[in-house]
């Protein structure tokens, strides 16, 4: 009935999140709020671990793709679950490295990242640096050396992949602002000089085509190219690389009609293609490097709202608002990124209204989707939108000076506060006067 699994209703007609009852949460710890289930989270850290295990025989690792939802619970928990964890920013890198995450199972990646970042990365003794283009590979080189360290990367390649999804998430074609192009030749160029650098270890190459993708192919036709690409530096180098990093990207449900492949099934295409390639080429097959962020988090999310107005506009529309928006979830007016809403205290009746949610901030664009169905509503209802687990809270912003909600983990049927909800003095604590 729900686009996530751990969905249902209970006998007072109100939603259950992993048994728990939605209306309870909101009560409890106030709205907005963003529900995760963390049951559902490690279901599908070990779906993806197993499923490396299966069709890689271990050898590969699964990395947590941090920016889909980064906190020092989630870093934890995912950790246990024997995933590393890939940051983008001394943020992420220090969220993960206070949760726990022994250091040489985080990928530092990003295509600019700042020479004090860089810095943090190296002492922290991160495993892999993901490096972008020339100008990193020849920061990064001047910085290990003046750390004395040795570090060990990949080079971010540009496969010429075109994945079937929205142009702002898209990552894998030439004019990208992400890593080197295989086919204007700059990659390879990349990689003589990166094979140049003194104090930089050339492990393989990483790629990542885009997210919220459907299709087996891009993955399978992408693990091909990469692999070439990596016969080809051996034939011009005489170096044999021995790792190949393919990101994440795999889609979710969010609405009904959204056929995402089940991940065992992309991880099994790609695996097979992989030995294929390999065996043509007489390559050794590399150490695989999986990048999810979205699939492992997505499904395992519902932020909850408390509805404010319900205003008809006769003949035109009915604004439903409610006590969040695009400061806690921007996806709608980044993407136009589509969502299934439900009244959490009336969840099995009949979805029979046609709305627009919006949020309450001084923005007309300020929407969570239009045209929804949905149940009848009214002004002090909860309102839970679905599947809101990755690129909502990462992504949440403090305009209009609006406090961030807090999040709240579920497991076993309990829950606990994972982050605190902002105060009004979270919001003044950066201010002088
Ligand atoms: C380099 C890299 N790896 C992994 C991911 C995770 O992607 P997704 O959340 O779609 O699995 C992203 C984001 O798209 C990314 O840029
Ligand atoms: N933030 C985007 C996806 C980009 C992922 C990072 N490369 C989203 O919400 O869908």
């Amino acid at each position: 009935m729900f686009v996530s699994k751990n969905l249902g209703v209970n006998e007072k007609n109100h939603l259950t999140i992993g048994g728990v009852d939605a209306v309870e949460l909101a009560e409890q710890y106030g709205t907005p709020l963003y529900v995760m289930d963390e049951d559902l989270i490690r279901e599908n850290c070990r779906l993806y671990r197993d499923s490396v295990q299966e069709f890689y025989g271990g050898h590969g690792r699964v990395l947590y793709a941090s920016k889909a939802f980064c906190c020092k619970a989630i870093c934890k928990v995912v950790s246990e679950e024997g995933l590393g964890v890939d940051v983008v920013s001394a943020g992420e890198l220090h969220t993960a490295l206070s949760a726990g995450v022994p250091a040489e199972h985080i990928c530092f990646h990003g295509n600019n990242k700042p020479a004090d970042e860089i810095e943090f990365g190296i002492l922290s003794g991160v495993g892999r640096f993901v490096v972008d283009n020339p100008d990193e590979l020849a920061l990064l080189d001047s910085l290990a050396g003046k750390a004395g360290r040795r570090v060990k990367i990949l080079l971010r390649i540009t496969p010429g992949t075109d994945a079937h999804t929205h142009d702002f998430i898209k990552t894998g074609q030439i004019d990208s602002k992400f890593g080197m192009a295989i086919e204007n030749g700059l990659a390879m160029e990349f990689t003589k000089a990166a094979y140049r650098m003194k104090n930089l270890d050339v492990c393989g190459i990483h790629c990542h085509i885009g997210s919220q993708i459907f299709e087996l192919e891009p993955f399978t036709y992408t693990a091909r190219v990469m692999l070439s690409f990596m016969a080809d530096v051996r034939r011009e180098c005489g170096e044999t690389m021995s790792e190949l990093n393919l990101g994440g990207g795999f889609g979710i449900k969010y609405v009904e009609g959204d056929q995402p492949v089940a991940y065992h099934r992309y991880l099994e295409q790609v695996a097979k293609e992989i030995d294929a390639v390999c065996a043509e080429l007489d390559f050794p097959r590399p150490f695989i490097y999986l990048e999810p962020g979205r699939s492992i988090v997505g499904s395992a999310g519902v932020t909850l709202y408390t509805v404010g107005s319900v205003k008809e506009i006769p003949g035109i529309r009915t604004y439903v608002s409610v006590d969040g928006g695009m400061t806690d979830n921007p996806r709608y007016a980044l993407y136009q990124a589509k969502y299934e809403v439900l009244v959490a205290n009336r969840a099995g009746d009949d979805a029979d209204w046609r709305v627009t949610v919006a949020g309450r901030c001084c923005e007309s664009g300020d929407l969570i989707g239009e045209n929804l169905p949905i149940q009848q509503v009214n002004s002090g209802d909860y309102l839970a939108v679905l599947a809101t687990g990755a690129y909502n809270y990462s992504m949440s912003s403090n305009y209009n000076r609006v406090q961030k909600p807090a999040v709240v983990f579920l497991k076993g049927g309990k829950s606990r506060v994972a982050v605190r909800r902002e105060s009004l003095d979270d919001i003044l604590k950066n201010d002088l006067i």
